[in-house]
Order: C-alpha cells, then sequence, then structure tokens
C-alpha cells in the first residue's frame, strides 16, 4: 500500500522534513498546515521540492472550524476555504482534510452541518480539489467517526468523503467495526497513529502522546483491517502529534515511522514472527577488570576463551556471560538469544529495516548473524553453535562452595531478564524493534519515581511459563532527560535459593551488595508475612497473583550492575513496586 506521513510528526524545517521523510521511503506527505506558514519557499518551489524527492503531496491539513455555522460566519468560512483551495492548486495538493468544528458557535443540527459541507463540496469541485472530513475526538458536536460519516451520506457529494483517524476512533473506545459498514471509496484517507493507554484529558493525550503504531496499546492494525476489508484503496498515513518526535532526529523518527508501517503490513498478511527466541545464550560485557571479582562472588566460573578475541565465557548453570576486555569500562554490549532459526530471525530483521551488522570472523567461527537495537546493544541469533568457539579455560575454576555446587550445580539457573535504560528520544524506537524485530509481546508501562524523575519502565516478553529457558524477558527503562548519557543496565539471574546466595554474599563479600533502608523493610513486614531474614540479607520482596519474587541488587560497576532474582509459584512480574527504593540508594552512591 502507498505510505504517507503528515509533517508534523517529524522534527525540522519543511525542506528538512521533506528530506528525511523521503530518504525513509515513503511515497508522499500530508502537510501541515503550519509546517507551510513557517516556510520562506512558495508553495510552487515546495511542490517542486516535493517532487524532486519523489514525494507526492497526498494531503493539505487541517482546515478548522467551517461547519454548522450561522450564515454570515459561513460567508467567511466559504472564502477562507477559496484561499486554501488556491493555495493547494499552487502546491499541487488535491486532498483537503475538514475537522469537526471545536468552536462555540457550531450549532448541533445535522442537516445545516451537511448542507454547508455539501458547499464546501461544490466549492472544491471548481479547483479539482476533494474534501475528507473527520471527526477530531474532542469536536463540539461531531466527535465520532460514524457521525461524521453520517454527515458525509447526507451531503451526499462526489467530492466530499470522510478521514479516518485512528486515535480519534480508538481514544474514545468506539468500535472499529463500523468502519465496515462505510464504502470504500468514500474514505477518501486514513490516518494511523497508536498511544499508551492514558487517563486524561482526549486532546492533550493526542497532541502531545500520539506515537507510531507498534509503539502504544491500540489495536491500529485490527482498525486498518476493518477499513480494508470497507475497500479502502487509498495510502496508509502516519499522523503523529509527539513532544519527543519534535525534538528528535527527523530521519530517525521517519524511518521508525517506515518500520512501523512495515510491521502493520506483516501483521496484516498474517506473518507470523518466524523465529520467536526461546531463551538468553548470552549476555556480553564490556570488561576493564573488575567484572571477573563481582561473577566469582556470585559463584560463576571462567569455562572458556575465545581463540582470537579477548573475551572470556563465565558460566554458572543455564547462565552465560562473556567478559570482552577491549577497553571499555564495564557496560552491556551485546546479548544473544537462543533462535529456533537464526537465519530467519535476521532475515525477519532486515524487512524490518534493521541491517545485519558487518561482522568479523574467523572461518571456522560459528557464523552469528547480530543487529543493533535502537540503543547500540548488538542482539545476535544464535544457535548452540557459538559455544564451540571457545576454548576450555584451564582447570575449570569452581566457585567457592560447597560440593555439589559447582558450574552446572550452583544456585543460580539462568538468565532471568536484561533490562537496558534507553536514551529518552529512543524509547519509542526500542518499544516497536524489540516487538517487530524480535517478536516479544509489549506489557503495560509503569512509571516509578526516582529521587531526581520518573522512570518509566516497560517489560517485553516471549515467555509462557515462570522459569527461565522458555523464553526471553527484556525491561525497557527511560532515562530521564538530562541524566548521564551512558545510562545503566542490569543482567538479572535467576536462582534457585536467592536466601542461601545472599547469606553467602553477606558473609564474605558484603560490600557488593546495595544497601536497603530499613523503612523499607519497616514498610514491607507491615504489609507482608515475610521472613525477618530478609532485612539483614537486603533482599527485596513483591508478590502477584500467581506467586512471589525475592530479589537483591549488586552495586554498580562501570555502567553495569547485577540483580539476584527467585520467582515463586507464577509471579509474572519484575519487582517494579522495588525499584525506586534501589534507584534511590543508586542515586545516593552517586554522591
Ligand atoms: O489536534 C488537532 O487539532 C488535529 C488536527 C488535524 C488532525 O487530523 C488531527 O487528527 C488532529
Ligand atoms: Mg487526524
Amino acid at each position: 500500500m502507498r505510505k504517507t506521513i503528515a509533517t508534523v510528526s517529524v522534527s525540522g524545517t519543511l525542506t528538512e522534513k521533506l528530506e528525511a521523510i523521503a530518504a525513509a521511503g515513503f511515497d508522499g506527505v500530508e502537510i501541515f498546515e503550519n509546517d507551510l506558514l513557517v516556510c520562506p519557499l512558495p508553495p510552487e518551489e515546495i511542490r517542486a521540492r516535493a517532487a524532486d524527492l519523489g514525494l507526492g503531496i497526498d494531503l493539505y491539513q487541517p482546515f478548522r472550524d467551517f461547519e454548522a455555522v450561522p450564515a454570515d460566519l459561513l460567508e467567511r468560512n466559504l472564502r477562507r476555504a477559496e484561499h486554501k483551495f488556491r493555495l493547494m492548486e499552487r502546491l499541487g495538493a488535491g486532498l483537503l482534510l475538514v475537522c469537526s468544528n471545536v468552536s462555540p458557535d457550531a450549532i448541533g443540527d445535522d442537516e445545516l452541518a451537511a448542507g454547508q459541507l455539501r458547499l464546501l463540496a461544490e466549492r472544491a469541485a471548481e479547483h479539482g480539489i476533494r474534501i475528507a472530513y473527520e471527526a477530531l475526538a474532542w469536536g463540539r458536536h461531531v466527535n465520532e467517526y460514524l457521525h461524521a460519516w453520517r454527515l458525509v451520506h447526507l451531503a451526499d457529494h462526489p467530492n466530499l468523503g470522510t478521514c479516518l483517524d485512528s486515535f480519534h476512533i480508538l481514544s474514545r473506545g468506539s468500535d472499529p467495526i463500523g468502519i465496515e459498514a462505510v464504502p470504500g471509496e468514500k474514505i477518501f484517507f486514513l490516518q494511523l497513529a497508536d498511544a499508551p493507554r492514558l487517563a486524561m484529558d482526549v486532546l492533550q493525550w493526542s497532541r502531545h502522546h500520539r506515537c507510531f503504531p507498534g509503539q502504544g496499546n491500540f489495536d491500529v492494525a485490527g482498525l486498518v483491517r476493518h477499513a480494508l476489508n470497507a475497500g479502502y484503496a487509498g495510502p496508509l498515513s502516519l499522523e503523529v502529534f509527539n513532544d519527543v518526535f519534535r525534538q528528535a532526529a527527523a530521519e530517525r523518527t521517519a524511518l521508525d515511522g517506515m518500520r512501523s508501517l512495515i510491521a502493520l503490513e506483516q501483521d496484516l498478511a498474517g506473518v507470523a514472527h518466524p523465529a520467536v527466541p526461546t531463551g538468553f545464550a548470552f549476555a556480553e560485557l564490556a570488561d576493564t577488570g573488575p567484572l571477573g571479582g563481582v561473577l566469582t562472588a556470585l559463584g560463576f566460573a571462567r569455562t572458556g576463551r575465545h581463540p582470537t578475541k579477548p573475551v572470556e565465557l563465565w558460566e554458572q548453570g543455564g547462565a552465560r556471560l562473556l567478559l570482552n576486555s577491549t577497553g571499555a569500562d564495564p557496560a552491556l554490549i551485546a546479548i544473544g538469544l537462543d533462535s529456533p532459526d537464526p537465519g530467519a530471525a535476521a532475515k525477519h530483521a532486515e524487512t524490518l529495516l534493521s541491517p545485519v551488522l558487518p561482522r568479523e570472523r574467523a572461518v571456522e567461527e560459528a557464523k552469528l548473524e547480530a543487529v543493533a537495537a535502537p540503543d547500540g546493544t548488538e542482539i545476535f541469533f544464535c544457535d548452540a553453535s557459538w559455544l564451540g568457539d571457545f576454548n576450555p579455560a584451564g582447570p575449570v575454576e569452581e566457585p567457592d562452595e560447597g560440593p555439589g555446587e559447582g558450574r552446572s550445580e550452583g544456585p543460580i539457573t539462568g538468565i532471568d531478564h536484561v533490562a537496558l535504560t534507553q536514551p529518552w528520544h529512543y524509547f519509542g524506537e526500542a518499544e516497536l524493534f524489540y516487538r517487530s524485530v524480535l517478536g516479544l509481546r509489549p506489557q503495560e508501562s509503569v512509571e516509578l519515581p526516582d529521587p531526581y524523575g520518573l522512570l518509566r519502565s516497560r517489560a517485553m516478553s516471549s515467555v509462557h511459563g515462570s522459569g527461565t529457558g522458555d523464553g526471553v524477558r527484556m525491561v525497557l527503562n527511560l532515562a530521564r532527560v538530562g541524566a548521564a548519557d551512558v545510562p545503566w543496565q542490569h543482567v538479572a539471574v535467576a536462582c534457585r535459593d536467592i536466601v542461601t546466595v545472599a547469606r553467602r554474599l553477606r558473609r564474605d563479600h558484603p560490600e557488593l551488595l546495595l544497601p536497603i533502608p530499613g523503612n523499607y523493610y519497616d514498610d514491607l513486614e507491615a504489609r507482608q508475612d515475610v521472613d525477618p531474614e530478609l532485612r539483614s540479607l537486603g533482599i527485596l520482596y513483591d508478590r502477584d497473583d500467581h506467586g512471589e519474587f525475592l530479589h537483591l541488587y549488586t552495586v554498580t560497576v562501570g555502567r553495569v550492575f547485577f540483580e539476584l532474582v527467585q520467582r515463586i509459584g507464577g509471579y509474572q512480574g519484575y519487582g517494579a513496586v522495588n525499584a525506586p527504593i534501589r534507584l534511590a540508594v543508586q542515586h545516593a552512591g552517586d554522591d
């Protein structure tokens, strides 16, 4: 399908916007009036610029507060429209979006509204222009898409159709099934935006929090399916008002918009993700030295060395960590995912504009393909062969613990989840990446206070059961605006018996444990019937309808820290209620 985007969706001057939109591969644009008003170029030059870039001007918008007005106002509005028609002729735009009247002057009379819209369509026809009438969710009398369609139907003019906008329809909770009753040829335009579910005034919600399909909570693909069933054959057009997009780099935003439409088309075509990851193969950490000691304290053993790269393999149970001493401070640099079909996963990523990264590889090494996540973390698609690249690390260094607790029998059983703090302007891109490229299912966003701001956090997972090895869990955190450029990341490992591990750490390496305030335990003990030993061990606690969660944190080394978690029963969360405690303690450690 033809793909277009409203110029309001990306940052920059009009010419910068057009260039970014063209570079992302769009077929055309909706020109937003404000972008044109502030542009020094005359409309003919904007038209030529767009044409040179291979972009059509599919729509001009918005024309406001036109219909259902008293006679004197109608005359003024028609005069206003004539000016816009002449402008559109110079611009080469054939479709004008008229959004429903929000003015207190508007009269709640459908006959009047339809008659005036018909008049507008007649005038537009003299210029070869068509009118797409859209119900704003906050329109004074017309705020439902089926109401807008009734007026269009009543007006009955070939140059008048309706514009459907997924935000206005889904934000009101209207059932989009009604779209199928609208003749496809009377749907002149289809605007797409997703949004997080927020309990707030719908106008503010629309103007600040729209996002690309796949980044929010709406079923945008389901709505498009209804439009296609109705016979709609026009473009899929992104119209996103978003405070972050207005500031972020236009090229990147436009490309992400294109990715969202490709993912939506795959969804519509019933393309299932060919290779959703089944577990973590490894997490790779850059290290200048200190991490080996931390891993040893946690009971990991160094089990392998890469023959040609400065990379060590450390293992405990099913948890595998790579320490890469290429010189950077401790940080998470790559994640290996167990993939049922690594080749298919990489190809799928490429269809979603995430190119496979060029890599240096010796002929005998496993052919692992990797793509870059939006924050630069490398994501590897793995089968079991990658382990064969490592030579045994000499005598296996068993962790210092009792018999039977060696490398495969240790208390840690695998990687439970990886949490990545995203730069504030790439959070939406990350949500879409993990959902579409990796096939993870997003959970609801939560907002957590930290001492200097609010942290947004969203878990994504492919997990069906409650254990490790049956899927992948990731947590995306949004860095505060103005926070350090190099945000924190952490690897959470699952353990069988966190109390035993914590006792050992408290005895041998108390300096590695994040100290938890006594006030936390006073409150916890008031709310829950918990083992008093949690307090002395610094273990945090949560429960949900499915089970219980015990977890503790190490101090931060460079940009990373570790979390130990024990899921009891079918607990499905990540201990988010306790994150503010951790954040406060970590900040105190910054002083
Ligand atoms: O926020 C608005 O006013 C506005 C304008 C035009 C649109 O197409 C729209 O969906 C919203
Ligand atoms: Mg709209």
